[in-house]
């Protein structure tokens, strides 16, 4: 039961995931993630890191297996229970998922204004972090004229703008240079400072050589951890 003691924001306990009837694509998964603190998930390309971020914020289930998150067994949610805390957590998929319709400073605004804050209130700081993450000149464009690593620090920018409680970011780097990915990896870190708790799945070693976190590492669906 070693991953049920402790302040677990999140608890897996034999967790497999298949997708259909294919082969098991993570095996035997029994981890805990603490809150507030702040790891790397890493692997080889296809050893499942994206289905794991994918049952982390709750678009998949288990196929076998205990998990929790925020509490809450996921196997058993109502359906009204999971945009409820989905809504905690922030997360940057590899396919970034921007509302085409929506300027960029409207889509990293989105968050805030879904939770019921008025726009004088956020209006600068959504500025700011778009400023931050290098896209202060592309406010008020729409996501089509925007670079693959725009898109991607737009992303970023809107998972992180309502500081959540959970951050999932998978490959958050993967579309920018080493300068940028070190001052992204600095907003993570400042994130997990103000209590966030961070999982960023990335194959970027220099990245990860930055910053002493723990390291999960996926081989072929199975976990090695390295506190
Ligand atoms: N929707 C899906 N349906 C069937 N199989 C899938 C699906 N998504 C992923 N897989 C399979 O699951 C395995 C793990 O894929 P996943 O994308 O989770 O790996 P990854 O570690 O994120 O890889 P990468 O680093 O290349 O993004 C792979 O064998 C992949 O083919």
């Amino acid at each position: 039961m070693s991953s049920f003691g402790g302040d677990g924001l999140i608890r897996l306990e034999n967790v497999g995931l298949r997708y259909g009837m294919g082969p098991e694509v993570l095996r035997d998964l029994s981890f805990r993630i603490d809150r507030g603190t702040f790891q790397f998930l890493t692997g080889p390309s296809g050893a499942g890191k994206t289905s794991l971020m994918r049952l982390l914020f709750l678009s998949l289930k288990p196929t076998r297996g205990l998990m929790t998150v925020f509490g809450h067994d996921v196997t058993t949610l109502s359906r009204g229970t999971l945009p409820t805390l989905r809504r905690r957590i922030g997360v940057v998929f590899q396919d970034f998922r921007l509302l085409d319709h929506l300027t960029t400073y409207e889509n990293v605004a989105l968050p805030l204004r879904v939770m019921g804050k008025a726009e004088a209130d956020y209006r600068t700081d959504v500025v700011e972090l778009l400023g931050w993450v290098g896209l202060g000149d592309r406010l008020h464009v729409h996501p089509p004229v925007l670079s693959g690593g725009e898109k991607q620090r737009a992303a970023i920018a809107r998972a992180v703008i309502g500081q959540p409680e959970l951050l999932l970011a998978d490959e958050p780097t993967g579309n920018v240079d080493p300068t940028l990915a070190r001052r992204l990896l600095r907003l993570f870190q400042e994130l997990h400072r103000l209590g966030t708790t961070v999982l960023v799945a990335t194959h970027d070693i220099a990245l990860m050589d930055q910053y002493d976190a723990r390291r999960l590492v996926l081989n072929e669906g199975r976990m090695h951890i390295y506190d």
